[in-house]
């Protein structure tokens, strides 16, 4: 479970990106963040990854006290938390599976269990032919799917992903929310900023809009509600 409680961030610059959030997600939710551009989603989604920390009120997840938790624990709150990106972000040198496999590597995995878990991912995303392929030799859709694969090999309870359709065609981007309704339906909670009317208004799912740094509505089974 996340909770905000009365959640401000104001950046060093002196934007105040977040004021006076208070939210709660249950564990197994699946919740899009929507708004204008500049709104704050993506300092909302920061927040619960710690790749930003609030300037004012508290944030609980799972039991873990956000505001509290020490830099050098980070890296095992995202052991918990899949992180999913508009660009990507994959090792260019690193095959597929490498790039997969070094989410278990890290933390000292058996190579056996490594294998096992990789190959788990690849099928579920539908890659498994793909294994020995470099980042480069894949498409942008493809691409996204090893990096949903690498943010879920550790079975995270919550995946969190900003504008992870925002590089693709249509197409693309359909298939890539089949996935996450498929992690979803397994219990995972799954946090999605997005720009896509089509997909808020197909696949209907809580939706939590901010504006100006305020959630200005929070509906199950909402609209886009913006002309794009
Ligand atoms: N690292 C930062 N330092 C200073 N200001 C920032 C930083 N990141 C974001 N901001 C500012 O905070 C506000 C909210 O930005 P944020 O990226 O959260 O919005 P967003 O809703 O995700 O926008 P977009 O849809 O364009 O990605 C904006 O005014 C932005 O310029």
């Amino acid at each position: 479970m996340i909770t905000m409680k009365d959640v401000s961030k104001t950046y060093p610059n002196g934007v105040t990106a977040l004021s006076g959030v208070n939210i709660r997600i249950e564990q197994g939710e699946f919740v899009y963040i929507v708004g204008p551009s500049g709104a704050g989603k993506s300092t909302f989604v920061r927040l619960m990854y710690r790749e930003v920390k609030a300037s004012k009120g508290s944030i609980i997840i799972n039991n873990t006290d956000m505001q509290r938790l020490k830099e050098r624990k980070v890296p095992f709150l995202r052991r918990n938390i899949g992180v999913i990106f508009q660009d990507f972000k994959l090792l260019p040198k690193l095959s597929v599976y490498e790039n997969i496999a070094f989410a278990l590597e890290v933390i000292e995995e058996s190579p056996r269990m490594i294998r096992k878990r990789v190959m788990e991912v690849l099928e579920l995303v539908g890659l498994k032919s793909k294994a020995r392929s470099i980042p480069d030799e894949l498409s942008g859709g493809e691409q996204q799917r090893v990096s949903i694969a690498r943010a879920i090999v550790n079975h995270p309870k919550i995946v969190i992903a900003d504008e992870p359709t925002g590089n693709l065609d249509p197409d693309t981007s359909w298939g890539i929310m089949r996935i996450f309704e498929e992690i979803n339906s397994r219990g995972t909670t799954v946090i999605m900023a997005t720009h896509s009317k089509e997909i808020v208004n197909t696949i209907k799912k809580r939706v939590i809009a901010v504006e100006d740094g305020l959630i200005v509505r929070d509906e199950q089974r909402g609209e886009y509600g913006y002309e794009i």
